[in-house]
């Protein structure tokens, strides 16, 4: 990968369904089911350069060289809680992957990410990380994220949103700019309490209505 990759995923459904989920009146369960959607959308895109190897298949007719991905070589890593809206969605579409968490929360008054929870699956260096986070707002849970991730030393890693704001984008890649950011818009920019505008407010307490 080259450095400081920003892939703005712009196919027209991921742009309706995005639309639908920042409405401030849609429901949560629609909200997670969009969600949901967006998210294996946004696989397709995310895993496009997956490594393939081939394997002898037998068709009804004969047999021949198929070409199959190692999911176990893939790693998801949620960024709690908001991270596993995304999650259902990847794993539809590569269900071999393992699984990671990264259980952090933004300090309403610094805005910095502090951590409650990490665990990965075994033998890191062999896998492929992707990180996934719906809001990219400030940047400091995705980094923080992507610092303890990278102690685990994983293959490669990428970072999945939904939303990002320029400042998040900004921040993100002067720690990290090894890592491409996936998104599927980025918005104008931060109000004073870091939420992105025009956004969709808290992903995580839309997701599973805690407010
Ligand atoms: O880029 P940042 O400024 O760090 O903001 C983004 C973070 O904020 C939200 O999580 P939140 O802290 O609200 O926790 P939650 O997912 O548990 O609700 C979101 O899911 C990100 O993790
Ligand atoms: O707009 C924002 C910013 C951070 N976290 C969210 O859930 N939404």
């Amino acid at each position: 990968m080259s450095q400081a990759e920003v892939h703005h995923i712009n196919h027209p459904l991921i742009q309706h369904k995005l639309t639908l989920m920042r409405e401030k009146d849609r429901s949560t369960s629609s909200f997670r089911r969009l969600l949901h959607e967006i998210s294996m959308l946004m696989a397709y895109e995310v895993t496009r350069d997956m490594p393939t190897q081939l394997i002898d298949i037998e068709t009804p007719l004969e047999t021949m060289q198929s070409p199959v991905i190692d999911g176990k070589k893939t790693v998801f890593v949620s960024i709690l809680r908001a991270g596993n809206g995304f999650l259902d969605g990847m794993l539809s579409v590569v269900p071999g992957a393992r699984v990671g968490h990264v259980g952090l929360y933004r300090d309403p008054k610094t805005l910095g990410a502090v951590e409650y929870y990490f665990k990965m699956p075994h033998s890191m260096h062999e896998r492929d990380a992707v990180v996934l986070d719906p809001m990219l707002a400030t940047g400091n849970s995705a980094v923080a994220a992507v610092d303890r991730l990278k102690e685990t030393n994983p293959k490669s890693i990428r970072f999945v949103c939904l939303l990002a704001a320029p400042e998040g984008i900004k921040n993100f890649h002067e720690a990290h700019p090894d890592v491409p950011i996936y998104t599927a818009a980025i918005d104008r920019g931060l109000n004073d309490h870091g939420y992105i505008l025009p956004g969709l407010g808290d992903a995580g307490d839309r997701m599973f209505g805690t407010k």
